[in-house]
């Protein structure tokens, strides 16, 4: 589609709105609507070159939409340069967003904190449940006809009691930690890189340890932490090492954070007795290890899938695009981008 004549500005939609579909028809507007028509990156850089996105100067996206662009890296900035300003992604975790290749083009990106916190918990209680229970044994049995099956799960683990430790302590890790202390009496420790104010360590009953200390201890270990390239594979064979043996895993936040084929290995000499995941390296592929082994709750990245919360998100990634056009800010910069003074953008 070439430029059109219109005097609003345009707004590039990469992925589709599913629920705020009038917050969005209030953006058409104000904006004019561009949607590419490639279904892959090559063709999506060549339909930038040719000319189909030009002058757009904001970008809302959806985790999906990486299926269109790929990583929202410099060769696709390059390609939607020099129009673009802001990406507006729909989502907590902005890992397919190359935020440092962003600033040095001075392209502001925002994301949608804490409106992903309580279904992503959620999950995580769900499949810390599950997990520690055997469920996905019973229930595979069950579907297959076989009741609980020739060979029955073994009888699980209460959470009552348990120690729950929480690597990444943002609003994810925080509601869950709430959770599991006031449903199950879990003990929670935690380790974050910064370590939250006592007032709220007393609110949620969390004491801060050391890494080290996080992984000796836990009987349950949850990860709630963004995937980047500190955290890429921070659980990996030496950690597991390190755990108590026959802990339970759950991962609700990226699968790049653990590597996938150390935790196959760990399940296998029974270090980690179950796991619980909603999220894996190579979505939608999934390890076969994982996928043949019945201690394992597998769950296709579910964790924000409700209208309720998933509404929360567009209109959340809605209002930073409104917020941009309008003002030329944005509500909820990611946090590496907050120093840049005003908001400013660099040319
Ligand atoms: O918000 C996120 O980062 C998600 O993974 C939503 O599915």
């Amino acid at each position: 589609m070439p430029p059109s004549n219109s005097n609003k500005p345009r707004v590039l939609l990469l992925g589709a709105i599913e629920h705020a579909h009038s917050s969005w028809a209030s953006i058409g507007d104000i904006a004019d609507i561009v949607r590419p028509r490639s279904t892959e990156r090559e063709e999506f850089l060549n339909e930038a070159a040719s000319g189909s996105f030009s002058d757009c100067i904001v970008a809302y996206r959806t985790f999906e939409s990486v299926s269109i662009t790929g990583k929202i890296d410099d060769e696709v900035l390059s390609a939607l340069s020099p129009s673009l300003r802001y990406i507006c992604h729909n989502g907590a975790g902005y890992d397919q967003v190359d935020i440092q290749a962003c600033t040095a083009r001075g392209v502001l990106v925002s994301n949608t904190p804490t409106a992903v916190d309580e279904a992503t918990a959620d999950m995580g209680i769900f499949l810390l449940v599950g997990a520690l229970r055997n469920l996905a044994v019973g229930m595979a049995n069950l579907r297959a006809g076989e009741w609980r099956g020739n060979s029955p799960p073994a009888p699980g683990h209460d959470p009552e009691g348990k120690i729950l430790g929480i690597l990444g302590m943002g609003g994810i890790g925080r509601n869950m930690a709430r959770k599991a202390s006031l449903a199950f009496g879990m003990k929670i420790l935690y380790h974050n890189r910064k370590r939250l104010d006592e007032s709220v360590e007393a609110e949620i009953g969390a004491e801060f340890v050391d890494f080290d200390t996080l992984l000796r201890e836990s009987d349950v270990l949850s990860l709630n932490l963004p995937l980047n390239e500190n955290t890429r594979h921070i659980i990996s064979g030496n950690e597991f090492a390190k755990m108590k043996k026959g802990v339970t895993i759950i991962n609700t936040a990226r699968g790049g954070v653990m590597d996938e084929a150390a935790l196959v290995d760990a399940l296998h000499t029974g270090q980690v007795n179950s796991a619980g995941l909603d999220v894996y390296e190579n979505e939608p592929a999934i390890h076969p290890g994982l996928l043949e082994n019945p201690r394992v709750m597998l769950v296709p990245h579910m964790g924000t899938w409700t209208i309720e919360t998933s509404m929360k998100m567009e209109e959340w990634a809605i209002s930073n695009v409104r917020s941009a056009l309008e003002t030329g800010t944005l509500r909820t910069i990611v946090p590496e981008q907050r120093t840049i003074e005003g908001q400013a953008v660099r040319r």
